[in-house]
């Protein structure tokens, strides 16, 4: 038994392949226990997401674990969602077409679920947060006291003084909710923004993928199965011999803040024209004549560096026992 108590945590996803790994990781992972999940649009749509989050707790054999259903419009409710299918695949997990899973969500929103959490356990529970983030700006707009009450929220998201992935401005989760994002920089929360000038740096290589082939762990076995579309997309987008653990690396973070080191400022998200979906982190450390738009805003953390060969380890470890 570990000797400090658990870290509870809520895992709000867009299942999707990387998900499924950071899923899986922290399913594996002492040092956490998963409260609850809830869903998102981003990798798929939301109706797919719970289908899939549904479906990887009965992989798991964790259907104890509750999954609350989140919005299926951004916090604008807007319905031109981006949906990045040619990453994961129509289905999500790498085209296997699995069967529908037997279970189903919670009576309730994943907002609210978010809500009752962080009201049952007052500076707990850490959200990690996988996908665009209405769902935690939905929280945040029901409950005026939900950033305060929610322990910390480890977000994957955002291209930190870098490209982004979907285009040279944004990154696909902060691309896909730009409004809920800037909601959730200048709540006030303990927030720790993960974003890919940290998670491109972590790559799991075709031989890392050929060894978790080779396992006889049910984890290593299923994602074996679902991986080939993640791979494909990679080699041809980015000439990798790899792919990025975007939501593995987020996962770890939270559960290992060692893994990572970080910078504190005030982050803003750029809501509309070209650069929609830039994220851009004010350090504090000049003090501008004008009044600016970061000037009175809560401070948060920005991973700025990572231990790649750990977290690649800790993820090949844990998923392939
Ligand atoms: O090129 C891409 N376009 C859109 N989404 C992507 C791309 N690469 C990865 N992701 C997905 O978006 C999150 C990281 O930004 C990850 O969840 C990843 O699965």
């Amino acid at each position: 038994m570990a000797a400090t108590e658990a870290k509870k945590i809520i895992i709000d996803t867009d299942p999707g392949i990387d998900d499924a790994m950071a899923i899986f990781l922290a399913l594996r992972s002492p040092e956490v226990e998963v409260i609850g999940l809830t869903t998102i649009y981003g990798n798929v749509y939301t109706t797919l997401a719970t289908r899939n989050a549904l479906h990887l707790l009965e992989v798991a054999g964790r259907t104890d674990i509750p999954v609350a259903e989140g919005s299926h419009v951004t916090i604008t409710k807007g319905t031109k969602l981006r949906i990045a299918d040619f990453v994961h695949g129509a289905d999500g997990l790498g085209n296997q077409n699995f069967p529908p899973p037997k279970g189903k969500p919670i009576d309730m929103s994943a907002s609210a679920f978010l809500v009752e959490q962080a009201n049952r356990y007052p500076g707990k529970v850490t959200v990690v947060a996988l996908g665009p983030l209405t769902n935690i700006a939905l929280a945040i707009e029901l409950d005026p006291s939900f950033a305060k009450n929610i322990g910390q929220i480890v977000l994957l998201g955002g291209a930190f003084a870098v490209n982004g992935n979907v285009n040279p401005a944004a990154e696909a989760n902060i691309f896909g909710d730009p409004d809920a994002a800037d909601i959730v920089f200048t709540s006030g929360a303990d927030v720790l923004a993960v974003g890919i000038n940290v998670t491109h740096q972590v790559v799991l290589t075709d031989a890392d993928r050929d060894k978790l082939a080779s396992s006889t762990g049910k984890f290593a076995q299923y994602l074996c199965k679902i991986l080939g579309v993640y791979f494909s997309y990679h080699h041809d987008a980015y000439g990798t011999k790899g792919v990025y653990l975007h939501d593995p690396t987020a996962m770890l973070a939270a559960i290992n803040p060692s893994l990572i080191t970080h910078m504190e400022g005030a982050v803003r998200v750029q809501t509309t024209g070209i650069t929609r979906g830039l994220t851009i982190l004010y350090n504090k450390k000049k003090r501008f004549a004008e009044i600016t738009e970061w000037s009175d805003q809560p401070m948060v953390k920005v991973a700025v560096t990572v231990d790649a060969p750990a977290v690649v380890k800790l993820v090949m470890e844990r998923l392939m026992d």
